[in-house]
């Protein structure tokens, strides 16, 4: 069992354009916990995720993770999360099975072929990722988060394009996830089912 860690918003201010977002933001998410950040199209639920996994810089605030100052560098931070954005870093031209060996070049055969069995995409192990529905793509997104063994799971609208039986596995490694003590904040316009979370509405 891992040992209960927080990752720590403080005074956040995000700029993107000419937009002030996220203005004097504080939160806590500890281990076991899953954080939904709502709010309307453009409050800043992306930028949010964005700025905790290092994409983009903060104006201001602090953020801070295992008791460490990471504002200026995520490192730390970086190397017990995952960040899986709108386009899930899944490359059009290489197969679902190259895409994964990307992120995972040291996974066993059996470990590859267990998760893409799982989510049910096993079949389209050597099927290029533009020949993919949303949904396949959303999956194989899924299968990167799977195979990472990390910590932090910051999710952009994982559940987006994913039918029933996909919604309910995602919502189970969720919670199983929290249950070893992992952290998970993610993004949604939907409500979960199985999951208790703490809920963060951002104002546009
Ligand atoms: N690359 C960018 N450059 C400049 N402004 C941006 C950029 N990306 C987003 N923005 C602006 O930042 C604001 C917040 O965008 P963001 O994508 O974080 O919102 P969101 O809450 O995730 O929206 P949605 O629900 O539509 O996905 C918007 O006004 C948007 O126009």
């Amino acid at each position: 069992m891992q040992s209960i860690v927080s990752l720590t918003i403080s005074d956040l201010w995000i700029e993107r354009g000419d937009r002030d977002l996220c203005k004097g933001l504080f939160f806590e998410l500890k281990s076991g916990q899953v954080m939904r950040v709502l709010g309307e199209n453009g409050a800043g639920k992306s930028s949010l995720l964005k700025v905790i996994a290092g994409v983009i810089a903060p104006l201001e605030g602090q953020i801070q993770y295992a008791g460490q100052d990471v504002t200026h560098d995520r490192k730390i931070l970086q190397q017990d999360a995952i960040y899986i954005g709108h386009s899930a870093g899944i490359k059009s031209v290489l197969t679902v099975e190259e895409n994964l060996r990307r992120y995972y070049p040291s996974a066993s055969a059996d470990e590859l072929e267990a998760v893409l069995d799982n989510l049910s995409i096993l079949d389209l192990a050597d099927t290029p990722a533009k020949k993919l529905s949303a949904g396949q793509t959303r999956r194989v997104a899924l299968a990167r988060l799977w195979l990472s063994k990390k910590n932090v799971w910051l999710l952009d609208e994982p559940f987006a394009a994913l039918d029933i039986k996909g919604i309910a596995l995602l919502e189970s490694h969720i919670e199983q996830h929290v249950l070893a003590g992992g952290l998970v904040m993610l993004t949604t316009h939907q409500d979960l089912h199985s999951i208790q979370s703490y809920d963060l509405v951002l104002s546009p």
